[in-house]
Protein backbone atom coordinates (compact mmCIF):
# COMPACT_ATOMS: atom_id res chain seq x y z
CA UNK A 1 0.00 0.00 0.00
CA UNK A 2 1.16 3.48 -1.08
CA UNK A 3 2.79 5.25 2.02
CA UNK A 4 1.06 8.83 2.49
CA UNK A 5 3.24 11.48 4.05
CA UNK A 6 1.46 13.26 6.94
CA UNK A 7 4.04 15.11 8.55
CA UNK A 8 7.62 16.46 6.73
CA UNK A 9 10.13 18.61 7.88
CA UNK A 10 12.84 19.93 6.00
CA UNK A 11 16.32 21.69 7.38
CA UNK A 12 14.47 21.91 10.78
CA UNK A 13 17.11 23.78 13.24
CA UNK A 14 16.93 25.20 16.60
CA UNK A 15 19.89 26.62 18.21
CA UNK A 16 20.24 27.46 21.57
CA UNK A 17 23.02 29.87 22.12
CA UNK A 18 25.61 27.91 21.05
CA UNK A 19 24.26 24.83 20.99
CA UNK A 20 22.41 23.46 18.39
CA UNK A 21 19.59 21.50 19.45
CA UNK A 22 17.86 20.20 16.36
CA UNK A 23 20.29 20.49 13.31
CA UNK A 24 18.78 20.54 10.04
CA UNK A 25 16.45 17.47 9.99
CA UNK A 26 14.86 16.23 7.53
CA UNK A 27 12.23 13.96 8.82
CA UNK A 28 9.15 12.12 7.17
CA UNK A 29 6.06 10.67 9.21
CA UNK A 30 3.50 8.58 6.91
CA UNK A 31 -0.33 8.50 7.96
CA UNK A 32 -1.00 5.42 10.57
CA UNK A 33 2.43 4.82 11.54
CA UNK A 34 3.41 4.46 15.09
CA UNK A 35 7.19 5.85 15.22
CA UNK A 36 9.21 6.12 18.56
CA UNK A 37 12.39 8.35 18.83
CA UNK A 38 15.22 7.70 20.75
CA UNK A 39 18.05 8.74 21.58
CA UNK A 40 20.48 9.79 24.96
CA UNK A 41 19.42 12.36 27.15
CA UNK A 42 20.16 15.96 25.36
CA UNK A 43 19.62 14.71 21.82
CA UNK A 44 17.25 16.70 20.73
CA UNK A 45 14.39 14.40 20.92
CA UNK A 46 11.99 17.03 22.99
CA UNK A 47 13.18 20.09 20.89
CA UNK A 48 11.92 18.78 18.38
CA UNK A 49 8.46 17.38 19.14
CA UNK A 50 8.66 21.03 20.55
CA UNK A 51 9.13 22.46 17.52
CA UNK A 52 6.22 20.18 15.53
CA UNK A 53 3.64 21.29 18.02
CA UNK A 54 4.83 24.87 17.84
CA UNK A 55 5.71 25.18 21.53
CA UNK A 56 9.17 25.84 20.40
CA UNK A 57 9.88 28.48 17.22
CA UNK A 58 12.89 27.13 14.85
CA UNK A 59 15.66 29.13 13.36
CA UNK A 60 15.90 27.98 10.33
CA UNK A 61 14.10 25.43 8.44
CA UNK A 62 10.07 23.69 6.95
CA UNK A 63 7.46 21.74 8.32
CA UNK A 64 4.37 20.67 6.49
CA UNK A 65 1.52 18.92 8.03
CA UNK A 66 -1.15 17.39 6.21
CA UNK A 67 -0.71 19.48 3.18
CA UNK A 68 0.00 22.60 4.84
CA UNK A 69 3.30 24.64 5.20
CA UNK A 70 2.72 24.93 9.15
CA UNK A 71 6.15 26.60 10.18
CA UNK A 72 4.79 29.87 11.21
CA UNK A 73 1.40 28.16 12.19
CA UNK A 74 1.21 28.62 16.26
CA UNK A 75 0.56 26.36 18.55
CA UNK A 76 -3.14 26.63 19.21
CA UNK A 77 -3.81 26.52 15.33
CA UNK A 78 -1.72 23.28 15.19
CA UNK A 79 -4.13 21.98 17.49
CA UNK A 80 -6.93 22.58 15.76
CA UNK A 81 -5.57 21.45 11.98
CA UNK A 82 -4.77 18.18 14.02
CA UNK A 83 -1.58 18.14 16.42
CA UNK A 84 -1.87 17.08 19.62
CA UNK A 85 0.90 17.07 22.10
CA UNK A 86 1.26 15.50 25.80
CA UNK A 87 3.73 17.00 28.15
CA UNK A 88 6.36 14.79 29.77
CA UNK A 89 5.13 16.72 32.85
CA UNK A 90 1.05 15.69 34.17
CA UNK A 91 -0.52 18.33 32.59
CA UNK A 92 -4.55 18.06 33.43
CA UNK A 93 -7.04 20.27 35.50
CA UNK A 94 -6.81 18.65 39.15
CA UNK A 95 -9.38 20.05 40.61
CA UNK A 96 -11.85 18.63 38.54
CA UNK A 97 -13.42 15.70 37.35
CA UNK A 98 -11.76 13.04 34.88
CA UNK A 99 -15.03 14.08 32.93
CA UNK A 100 -14.73 17.47 33.07
CA UNK A 101 -10.89 17.37 31.77
CA UNK A 102 -11.78 15.15 28.56
CA UNK A 103 -15.05 17.07 27.99
CA UNK A 104 -12.44 20.56 28.16
CA UNK A 105 -10.42 19.31 25.56
CA UNK A 106 -13.43 18.34 23.18
CA UNK A 107 -15.00 21.50 23.80
CA UNK A 108 -11.90 23.24 22.13
CA UNK A 109 -12.62 20.97 19.36
CA UNK A 110 -16.14 21.33 19.19
CA UNK A 111 -16.82 24.34 20.58
CA UNK A 112 -19.94 25.60 22.70
CA UNK A 113 -22.30 24.27 20.56
CA UNK A 114 -23.62 21.08 21.95
CA UNK A 115 -23.15 19.47 25.12
CA UNK A 116 -24.34 16.34 24.92
CA UNK A 117 -21.63 16.08 21.45
CA UNK A 118 -19.29 17.18 23.63
CA UNK A 119 -19.86 15.01 26.80
CA UNK A 120 -20.07 11.69 24.18
CA UNK A 121 -16.72 12.65 22.60
CA UNK A 122 -15.23 13.23 26.31
CA UNK A 123 -16.74 9.53 27.12
CA UNK A 124 -14.96 8.37 24.02
CA UNK A 125 -11.97 9.68 24.60
CA UNK A 126 -12.06 8.50 28.41
CA UNK A 127 -13.28 4.97 27.35
CA UNK A 128 -10.21 4.25 24.85
CA UNK A 129 -7.81 4.61 27.48
CA UNK A 130 -10.02 2.64 30.08
CA UNK A 131 -10.93 5.24 31.85
CA UNK A 132 -14.90 5.09 32.41
CA UNK A 133 -15.18 3.81 35.43
CA UNK A 134 -13.15 6.72 36.93
CA UNK A 135 -15.23 9.45 34.91
CA UNK A 136 -16.41 11.06 37.80
CA UNK A 137 -13.76 11.09 40.56
CA UNK A 138 -11.45 14.35 40.56
CA UNK A 139 -8.54 14.08 38.25
CA UNK A 140 -6.31 15.37 41.03
CA UNK A 141 -7.51 11.85 43.38
CA UNK A 142 -6.13 9.43 40.56
CA UNK A 143 -2.96 7.37 41.10
CA UNK A 144 -0.66 9.09 39.08
CA UNK A 145 -0.56 6.26 35.77
CA UNK A 146 -3.99 7.55 35.96
CA UNK A 147 -3.37 10.98 35.60
CA UNK A 148 -0.94 10.40 32.78
CA UNK A 149 -3.72 8.54 30.74
CA UNK A 150 -6.41 11.39 31.95
CA UNK A 151 -4.01 13.47 29.93
CA UNK A 152 -4.08 11.04 26.77
CA UNK A 153 -7.73 10.74 26.89
CA UNK A 154 -7.59 14.76 26.48
CA UNK A 155 -5.05 14.50 23.06
CA UNK A 156 -7.75 12.07 21.73
CA UNK A 157 -10.67 14.07 22.74
CA UNK A 158 -9.13 16.57 19.87
CA UNK A 159 -9.59 13.86 17.92
CA UNK A 160 -6.08 14.43 16.40
CA UNK A 161 -4.37 13.45 13.14
CA UNK A 162 -1.23 13.03 15.32
CA UNK A 163 -0.74 12.35 18.53
CA UNK A 164 2.58 13.41 19.98
CA UNK A 165 3.84 11.54 23.24
CA UNK A 166 6.72 12.92 24.82
CA UNK A 167 8.18 9.93 27.28
CA UNK A 168 4.22 8.53 28.41
CA UNK A 169 5.50 5.93 30.30
CA UNK A 170 8.00 7.62 32.80
CA UNK A 171 7.10 6.68 36.21
CA UNK A 172 4.47 4.31 35.62
CA UNK A 173 4.58 0.75 37.16
CA UNK A 174 4.90 -2.12 34.71
CA UNK A 175 1.38 -3.30 34.97
CA UNK A 176 0.18 0.70 33.82
CA UNK A 177 2.91 0.21 30.84
CA UNK A 178 1.55 -2.95 29.91
CA UNK A 179 -2.05 -0.79 29.87
CA UNK A 180 -0.37 1.84 28.19
CA UNK A 181 1.24 -0.29 25.31
CA UNK A 182 -2.64 -1.56 24.81
CA UNK A 183 -4.07 2.07 24.82
CA UNK A 184 -1.70 2.87 22.30
CA UNK A 185 -2.37 0.15 19.94
CA UNK A 186 -6.11 1.18 20.11
CA UNK A 187 -5.19 4.62 19.43
CA UNK A 188 -3.47 3.92 16.17
CA UNK A 189 -6.04 2.63 14.72
CA UNK A 190 -7.47 6.50 14.40
CA UNK A 191 -4.41 8.38 14.52
CA UNK A 192 -0.77 8.49 13.61
CA UNK A 193 1.12 8.82 16.90
CA UNK A 194 4.71 10.02 17.81
CA UNK A 195 6.71 8.57 20.63
CA UNK A 196 9.54 9.63 22.44
CA UNK A 197 10.09 7.10 24.82
CA UNK A 198 13.10 5.63 26.70
CA UNK A 199 11.61 2.61 27.61
CA UNK A 200 13.13 -0.04 24.94
CA UNK A 201 10.42 -2.43 25.64
CA UNK A 202 7.49 0.37 24.85
CA UNK A 203 9.45 1.53 22.17
CA UNK A 204 9.86 -2.36 20.67
CA UNK A 205 6.39 -3.60 20.84
CA UNK A 206 4.48 -0.06 19.61
CA UNK A 207 7.04 0.86 16.91
CA UNK A 208 6.95 0.12 12.90
CA UNK A 209 9.81 2.25 12.89
CA UNK A 210 12.26 4.00 14.80
CA UNK A 211 13.93 7.29 14.90
CA UNK A 212 17.33 7.74 16.04
CA UNK A 213 18.05 11.06 17.25
CA UNK A 214 21.54 12.25 18.67
CA UNK A 215 23.41 15.88 18.38
CA UNK A 216 20.40 17.36 16.60
CA UNK A 217 20.61 14.97 14.74
CA UNK A 218 18.86 11.73 13.16
CA UNK A 219 21.32 9.21 13.28
CA UNK A 220 19.58 5.99 11.85
CA UNK A 221 16.07 5.24 11.18
CA UNK A 222 14.51 2.11 10.31
CA UNK A 223 12.48 -1.08 11.29
CA UNK A 224 12.82 -1.66 15.39
CA UNK A 225 14.70 -4.83 13.90
CA UNK A 226 17.26 -3.04 11.63
CA UNK A 227 17.75 -0.70 14.29
CA UNK A 228 18.72 -3.07 16.84
CA UNK A 229 21.26 -4.84 14.36
CA UNK A 230 22.75 -1.27 13.56
CA UNK A 231 26.19 -0.83 14.52
CA UNK A 232 26.36 2.82 14.97
CA UNK A 233 23.17 2.81 17.31
CA UNK A 234 24.54 0.20 18.93
CA UNK A 235 27.62 2.26 19.93
CA UNK A 236 25.81 5.47 20.36
CA UNK A 237 23.33 4.78 22.08
CA UNK A 238 21.97 0.89 22.95
CA UNK A 239 25.18 0.53 24.21
CA UNK A 240 24.99 -3.10 23.56
CA UNK A 241 22.70 -3.76 26.22
CA UNK A 242 19.85 -4.73 24.36
N1 LIG B 1 15.20 26.27 26.48
C1 LIG B 1 16.45 25.84 26.36
N2 LIG B 1 17.49 26.65 26.56
C2 LIG B 1 18.76 26.22 26.42
N3 LIG B 1 19.10 24.96 26.07
C3 LIG B 1 18.11 24.11 25.86
C4 LIG B 1 16.74 24.47 25.97
N4 LIG B 1 15.96 23.39 25.69
C5 LIG B 1 16.84 22.40 25.41
N5 LIG B 1 18.10 22.82 25.49
C6 LIG B 1 19.30 22.02 25.22
O1 LIG B 1 19.13 21.43 23.95
C7 LIG B 1 19.64 20.11 23.93
C8 LIG B 1 18.53 19.16 23.52
O2 LIG B 1 17.58 19.07 24.56
P1 LIG B 1 16.26 18.19 24.45
O3 LIG B 1 15.51 18.39 25.73
O4 LIG B 1 15.57 18.50 23.20
O5 LIG B 1 16.86 16.74 24.41
P2 LIG B 1 16.14 15.35 24.63
O6 LIG B 1 16.68 14.43 23.61
O7 LIG B 1 14.67 15.55 24.68
O8 LIG B 1 16.67 14.92 26.07
P3 LIG B 1 15.92 14.11 27.24
O9 LIG B 1 15.88 12.69 26.78
O10 LIG B 1 16.86 14.32 28.41
O11 LIG B 1 14.58 14.74 27.44
C9 LIG B 1 20.17 19.84 25.34
O12 LIG B 1 21.56 20.05 25.33
C10 LIG B 1 19.46 20.86 26.18
O13 LIG B 1 20.22 21.21 27.30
Amino acid sequence: MAEVTLLETRGLTRRFGGLTAVDAVDFRLSRGEVRAIIGPNGAGKSTFVGLLSGLIAPGAGSIAFDGQDITRMPAHRRVRAGIAYTFQITNIYPAMTVLENAAIAAQSRLGTGSEAAIEAAARAALAAVGLSDLETRRAGDLAYGHQRLVEVAMGLALAPKLLILDEPTQGLSDAEIANFIAVIRRVAASATVLLIEHNMDVVMALAGRITVMENGRILAEGTPDQITRDPAVQAAYLGGAS
